[in-house]
């Protein structure tokens, strides 16, 4: 298949039931999506809608109930969890609300990780994560652990981390929930400047409407159903 052709991420028909005893709670009941390369998409949602739970199937770190997420044109039903993996490694990123930066390695270190743990060398390691954190505004913060980074850096960090593989698709859950309005600003904008420049797509969850409209593409997610809004 020709990867310019072929969606990023293609969801579809996807349903999550969790067991609640005797019960069963329906949290996604048919959900649809496709990210083409360089979409960057905002998902809103009442906390409880399922965002999260969405994520989580999107990035292959649950499973389904039915329905099918193909990454790069790869079922991740017909996949073990070494070839999920890999296939997580090669396409995706993710930042969350909280960075999960590892607190005694510096930020150099950090962004340098997800290449040396996939076995690249290591001066080509740190080239690219210090050319990546010039790109976020930190080329002067390197050798600072995180314990020494303001919140916006550290989640500056965590962006450039995500995208030191070059992936296809970042995935963000509330990346900016933990800032202040400003730095939430700052690091928002960042986001939409990263991607036009590389052109990552971006996937993020966001409580913030104002940010969401912000994005060119925005998606609510409203009784186990995502509807483009
Ligand atoms: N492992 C689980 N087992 C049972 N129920 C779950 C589980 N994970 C989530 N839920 C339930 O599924 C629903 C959706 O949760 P989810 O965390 O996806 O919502 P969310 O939209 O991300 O919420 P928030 O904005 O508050 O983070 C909630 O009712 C939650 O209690």
């Amino acid at each position: 298949m020709n990867d310019a052709v072929v969606p990023v991420l293609q969801a579809s028909q996807l349903v999550k039931c969790y067991e609640e005893g005797p019960n069963e709670l329906e949290v996604l009941r048919g959900v649809d999506l496709t990210v083409q390369k360089g979409d960057i998409l905002a998902i809103i949602g009442a906390s409880g809608s399922g965002k999260s739970t969405l994520l989580n199937l999107l990035g292959g770190l649950d499973f389904a109930t039915r329905g099918k997420v193909m990454i790069a044109g790869n079922d991740l039903s017909t996949l073990n969890d070494r070839g999920t993996g890999r296939l997580r490694n090669r396409y995706l990123g993710f930042v969350y609300q909280f960075h999960h930066l590892l607190p005694e390695f510096t930020a150099l270190e950090n962004v340098a990780m997800p290449l040396l743990i996939r076995g690249d060398k290591p001066a080509e390691c740190q080239a690219k994560a210090a050319a990546l954190l010039e790109k976020v505004g930190l080329g002067h913060r390197q050798r600072h652990k995180p314990s020494a980074l303001s919140g916006g850096e550290r989640q500056r960090v965590a962006i450039a981390r995500a995208l030191v593989t070059e992936p296809a698709l970042v995935m963000a859950d509330e990346p900016t929930g933990n800032l202040d309005e400003r730095t939430a600003e700052q690091v928002q904008a960042l986001m939409l400047e990263l991607n036009e420049s590389l052109d990552t797509a971006f996937m993020i969850v966001t409580h913030d409407r104002e940010f969401a409209a912000r994005c060119p593409q925005q998606y609510e997610l409203h009784d186990g159903l995502l509807n483009r809004l």
